[in-house]
């Protein structure tokens, strides 16, 4: 017998989290907990607003539908499902075979604010490789350059992980590059997305030798991957790409161009973000996951984050808004 639950969950927020012009106080996500006989298998559905072109009111009436299918006849087609919807059922699916190994990584590369006390403090906990990642491109790049040569002057054994979102012209990320010393830019792992453009950006770490990576540019229309002088990683949100066998695909690219590949957070529950410690631990064992945004939550979900002593709320505690069996 073949069972399908789905449970909504709306969890408060950090009051400081912003995405690009929204300001994000409650996260809604989907959790689908499929059951074949003594099988069961979970999965997250969480479109992140400003980033997913999906709603979660169309990922919810989209997976209602594909249940139902799944109940009736076992076939999915993949194609025409959001990326959110494809990762989450991907997951269940994979998780009722077994397929996902249970060990996590969950060495996440810490997110910092600007405030190097925070971070020399969350630097000496870390276990293995000392790389940390900072957003950049919210203030004068100047200043970004100050704060990040800053770092790197003060932590010799430190590499950093910068991410601009897009929001520099070639003119202002050379302003950065200016401050940040030439000696040091070797320990930036890369710089993810640094201009409005790919070819920008491309520009920008030929002239400066700053290595960057895709984030964005993995989700542009016709994207494919190709190597390219000075793109070291792409960092791959899987919520925000699809399935897990795209990711994996994507990820198995990556390698063979020599790249790096990192599995990243789109701001999943601690639920979530425990299946991409898991996946990350699978398919980048080699690779620091950039998964450190459970702070940003005011609650946890159903599965704690290590470390982490935020309230955890229970899926029973969770509203079940679609049941069947067949
Ligand atoms: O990649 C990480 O280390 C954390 C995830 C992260 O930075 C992020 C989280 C939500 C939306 C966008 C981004 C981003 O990488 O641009
Ligand atoms: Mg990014």
């Amino acid at each position: 017998m073949k069972h399908a639950t789905l449970y909504r969950y709306s969890l408060p927020m950090d009051s400081g989290v912003i995405l690009r012009h929204t300001r994000l106080v409650r996260r809604d996500g989907l959790i689908v907990k499929l059951k074949n006989g003594e099988k069961v298998g979970r999965g997250e559905i969480a479109p992140l607003p400003e980033f997913s072109t999906e709603t979660i009111e169309q990922a919810q009436t989209q997976i209602e539908l594909y249940l139902a299918q799944w109940l009736e006849s076992g076939e999915i087609d993949w194609e025409s499902l959001y990326p959110s919807v494809a990762f989450g059922l991907s997951v269940a699916l994979a998780e009722l075979e077994g397929e996902i190994p249970a060990e996590g990584n969950f060495l996440a590369a810490p997110l910092c604010s600007g405030d190097p006390d925070e971070l020399v403090e969350k630097l000496a906990e870390l276990l293995g490789e000392k790389v940390a990642k900072i957003k950049v491109g919210l203030y004068e790049p100047i200043r970004d350059g100050i704060v990040v040569n800053m770092f790197l002057e003060i932590l010799p054994d430190l590499r950093l992980r910068l991410d601009a979102n897009r929001q520099w012209t070639p003119a202002k990320a050379a302003q950065f590059a200016n401050y940040v010393n030439p000696a040091f830019r070797s320990r930036i792992a890369f710089l993810e997305e640094p201009c409005q453009t790919p070819e920008q950006s491309l520009a920008f770490s030929k002239e400066t030798g700053i290595a960057i990576a895709w984030d964005e540019t993995l989700r542009d229309e016709g994207f494919s991957l190709q190597c390219k002088t000075g793109l070291s990683a792409i960092v791959i949100k899987p919520t925000l790409v699809g399935s897990l066998k795209t990711v994996k695909a994507m990820v198995e690219q990556a390698h063979t161009l020599g790249m790096e590949a990192v599995i990243s957070s789109s701001i999943e529950s601690s639920f979530g973000l425990n299946t991409l410690s898991r996946i990350a631990h699978w398919l980048t064992p080699g690779t620091v996951p950039g998964l450190d945004t459970v702070s940003l939550f005011g609650e946890q979900l159903e599965q704690a984050w290590p470390g982490c002593e935020l309230p955890l709320k229970t899926l029973t505690d969770c509203e079940v808004v679609w049941q069947a069996h067949q």
